[in-house]
């Protein structure tokens, strides 16, 4: 192996490239699968504290100065299969980050706590009771002033999103800007495809380097492939470097005693499945959700350009709580490829119509409270999500339909399109409740994509229902910790990174407390 070098954007991280053994044994405090969220912040977290950290991240590392604003691209370059992942009937896009810094590196940057009641619910309903809105608030409070999250400018608030604001003011709804985590905004709304320059404070441009000032080492192209155990204590892991090409280039094995896991909702069942651990519950997988989300588009009558200035401006939280319906409406800046993947104005020549519409189009991303219906697990060596959109969501989800296309009307749109399998365009505000209840719950449908898989190795304190505590140790294998968003026992409706970096850095600290 060559010493690991610094590139000119500043991270040392040991690529496939630098690595001239075949086979490599390496010692560490702890070893972190993943490098997006959960990972980076665990990592500096106990870096910080003097412990030998060792970060193994399957995805390639890709310097902020070679990222793509072409967003066919950057799925190419830094999303999980490719931009291509979806759920078993191919109905829901399921978008994950695959690159050193993971999902936080393709994020829109919006900065949530996590909201209150469901705080309240994973007490109540899942024995969490550390988890109160005043233990979690200085937790929130450190990743917020570490990642300079603040609310919007008005700077920051682009057309698309002033549109957004004068409907939701005429209808006397709740509307706010967003926070977000990006210090002076350059507004080239290309946050889905890397931040080039380097003002989004994902991961990569933050928690990793903290980590590497403390002598975290970061291997990428690492993809783990077992969790290595003695006597029921996790030992370590073992791990396959590949090359760029696909070949293989080298084995590792990581001895540590600490071992945390935060590949994401997908992979980390998916890597304690194949390992066979932490599973005598039969928990692992299960609970899946996702906040499956629709783009709600629509024409106005004076050109919007929504690929222009801040991604995300302001949101509708009027109908938030699960009383007021449980879901909430997000304004989004999209360009053309974003637009063609997620609206659904059919084909030929319709199709063709609506694109050349593209500079008249504002959209809203509906986000509802689902429920934890889904299931992660492997199929031979195929993964398969499970995941449909279930009954007991399809009124949140047509009640936050009836609602994008409510503001978009009033916010002076001429024609709302609906994202359904059938072109279906609403025009007049009368024929919203009828074109929206007619709509029926069945697969391929609607247009879904999910940004926030969640829940799949919930936590929680009951050992029958759960697979990790509190403390982030799984129930059954001592010595291995989860530290992602697989975690969460419920959907949590807002955009979840710092719910992740928060309950990451609690789990952090409880386990330098234990070593
Ligand atoms: C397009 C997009 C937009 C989003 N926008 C927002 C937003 O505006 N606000 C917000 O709050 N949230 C947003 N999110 C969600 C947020 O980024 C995620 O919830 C969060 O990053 C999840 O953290 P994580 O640690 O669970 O996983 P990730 O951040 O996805 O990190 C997991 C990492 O583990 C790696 N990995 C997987 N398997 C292995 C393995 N076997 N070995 C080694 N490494 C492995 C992956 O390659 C990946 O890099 C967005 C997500 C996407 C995809």
């Amino acid at each position: 192996m060559t010493t690991a070098l610094w590139r000119d954007s500043g991270l040392a991280v040991t690529q496939a490239k630098d690595i001239r053994e075949p086979r490599m044994d390496l010692q560490a405090d702890v070893v972190v699968v993943g490098s997006g969220a959960g990972g980076a912040v665990v990592a500096y977290e106990l870096a910080r504290r003097g412990k030998r950290v060792l970060v193994l991240e399957a995805g390639p590392y890709v310097p902020s100065r070679d990222f793509s604003e072409r967003f066919p691209e950057a799925m190419e370059q830094l999303y999980q299969d490719h931009g291509s992942q979806t759920n078993r009937s191919g109905d829901l896009l399921i978008l994950q980050g695959a690159c050193v810094g993971g999902s936080t590196v393709v994020n829109a940057g919006v900065c949530f706590r996590t909201p209150d009641f469901i705080l309240r619910d994973w007490q109540r309903d899942f024995g969490l009771t550390g988890l109160t809105r005043d233990s979690m608030r200085p937790y929130f409070e450190r990743v917020e002033k570490h990642l300079g999250v603040h609310e919007n400018g008005e700077h920051e608030i682009a057309a698309h999103a002033r549109l957004i604001r004068a409907g939701a003011n005429k209808l006397g709804w709740s509307v706010k800007p967003f926070q977000r985590n990006i210090r002076d905004c350059a507004l080239t709304g290309h946050c889905l495809s890397g931040c080039k320059t380097e003002r989004k404070q994902s991961m990569l441009v933050s928690y990793l380097p903290w980590a590497v000032a403390h002598g975290t080492r970061i291997f990428a192209d690492t993809r783990v492939t077992g969790i290595l155990t003695d006597n029921g204590r996790a030992t370590g892991v073992r791990a396959q470097v590949t090359g760029s090409d696909g070949e293989p280039v080298a084995s590792v094995t990581v001895t540590a005693p600490r071992v945390v896991l935060a590949a994401g909702a997908v992979q980390t069942p998916l890597l304690l499945l194949r390992s066979g651990l932490a599973n005598g519950s039969d928990q692992v997988g299960r609970h899946f959700a996702c906040h499956p989300s629709l783009y709600v588009s629509a024409r106005y009558p004076q050109p919007v350009h929504a690929w222009r200035g801040a991604m995300l401006g302001v949101y509708v939280d009027e109908f938030m709580a699960p009383e007021d319906g449980g879901f909430v409406l997000e304004d989004g800046g999209a360009g053309i490829v974003e637009l063609s993947m997620t609206a659904e104005p059919g084909t030929g020549a319709p199709f063709m119509d609506f694109m050349e519409e593209t500079r008249y189009l504002a959209g809203l991303v509906t986000l509802i409270h689902d429920h934890n219906v889904g299931r992660v697990r492997w199929d031979g060596d195929n993964k398969v999500i499970d995941y449909q959109l279930d009954d007991i969501d399809f009124p949140s989800m047509k009640n936050a339909l009836k609602a994008a296309a409510r503001l978009h009307l009033a916010a002076g749109a001429e024609q709302v399109h609906v994202p359904t399998s059938e072109p279906l365009v609403i025009r007049r505000e009368a024929d919203i409740d009828p074109m929206v209840e007619g709509l029926e719950n069945q697969p391929h449908h609607l247009r879904m994509v999910s940004y926030h898989p969640q829940g799949s190795c919930r936590m929680g304190a009951d050992p029958a229902t759960s697979v990790v505590a509190e403390s982030g140790e799984t129930h059954e294998v001592p010595g291995l910790y989860i530290a992602d968003a697989s975690l969460l026992p419920t959907s949590i409706i807002v955009n979840p990174q710092i719910t992740v970096y928060a309950l990451a850095t609690r789990i952090a600290e409880a386990i330098a407390a234990s070593a």
